[in-house]
């Protein structure tokens, strides 16, 4: 038994602390405090060895500059997205704090409500320190199981990316374009993720595998996922405001597009699905938008 702090009392956090608390003593903490079973300060989840961070890529930025000691924490990250302001990966971003051998990341096909009811999962444990990641598997529940890899690039993005192309996949399916074009657009999809990733010097088999296409055939086909809402509501018409109201909570391939557009632009990569997620996120006609990308 070990103890276990989790930062972010938000879905997944919560799934999280849930699953970990199996067998372990876990403590939670949140920007907005909570009337929930060992619910600690900010300060006092600080003091444990192990961490895990469940704060959207949009906020962790300021959150560690703000917030972070690093007093040798290991920490496993829960996140999936790029910074949109920046185009930063979650491994940049927590490089100035935490050194690489104390940091792992979290990826694979794993919606917080099934985590929270108990129902089979299996996920993956990204870092540079095998040990670490072999570390954190022992910590999972038997109804999760885990993987280890140390492709940390190749799960970010697969993890970051599949929820623009959910996006893109809510959008084909509230237009009603049919499974043929949605099947079409997810394998495109996967293709378009994973020349991406090889960029960044990302492995094949995360892109083949729970990080890649477990997680996009997960997001990418259900209206559980919070980015295929999006897509659905881009269909609807509904700007981008209304959406995210009716959400209420967040959606990472939003930032994630505009991220990808940046560094497109940047490295002149030609990224045809985040392209068109992004002029839809900007206003471009849905019907127009996809409907001309999925045909000749
Ligand atoms: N939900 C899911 O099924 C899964 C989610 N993820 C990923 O996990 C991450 C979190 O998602 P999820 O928990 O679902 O999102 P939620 O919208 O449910 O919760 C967001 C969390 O982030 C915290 N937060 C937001 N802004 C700030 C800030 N500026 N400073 C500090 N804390 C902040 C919130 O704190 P508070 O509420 O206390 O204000 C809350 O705990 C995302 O990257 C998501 O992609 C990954 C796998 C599965
Ligand atoms: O990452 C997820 C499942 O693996 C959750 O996806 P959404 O954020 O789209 O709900």
């Amino acid at each position: 038994m070990s103890k276990i702090g989790v930062i972010g009392a938000g879905k997944w956090g919560s799934a999280l602390a849930f699953a970990l608390g199996q067998e372990n003593e876990v403590y939670i903490t949140s920007r907005t405090p909570r009337d929930v079973e060992n619910f600690v300060s900010l300060e006092e989840i600080l003091k444990l060895e192990y961490l895990v961070i469940a704060i959207p890529a949009q906020q962790i930025s300021s959150w560690l500059e703000d917030n972070f000691v690093f007093n040798n924490q290991k920490i496993l990250v829960a996140a999936k997205g790029i910074e949109a302001t920046t185009g930063r990966f979650l491994n940049d971003i927590y490089k100035p704090y935490v050194p690489d051998e104390n940091i792992a990341f979290l990826s694979g096909p794993s919606f917080a409500a099934e985590v929270i009811k108990s129902l089979p999962t299996a996920l993956v444990i990204n870092s540079h320190n095998e040990n670490l990641s072999a570390k954190f598997a022992t910590f999972f529940p038997p109804f999760i199981k885990t993987y280890t890899s140390t492709d940390v690039m190749g799960a970010e993005v697969a993890g970051a990316y599949k929820n623009v192309i959910a996006i893109a996949a809510g959008i084909c399916e509230g237009l009603g374009l049919g499974k043929n074009a949605a099947a079409s657009l997810i394998s495109r999809g996967l293709v378009e993720m994973q020349r991406f990733g090889y960029v960044y010097g990302a492995k094949e088999e995360s892109f083949v595998g729970l990080s890649g296409a477990g997680d996009l055939f997960l997001t990418a086909s259900s209206t559980m996922s919070r980015n295929f809402r999006v897509g659905l509501g881009i269909a609807q018409g509904k700007s981008q405001k209304e959406i995210l109201k009716e959400l209420g909570e967040v959606a990472e391939g939003i930032g994630t597009t505009y991220a990808l557009n940046k560094i497109a632009k940047n490295k002149d990569l030609y990224l045809p699905i985040a392209t068109e997620v992004y002029k839809m996120l900007e206003g471009e006609d849905p019907h127009i938008s996809l409907k001309n990308f999925l045909s000749n």
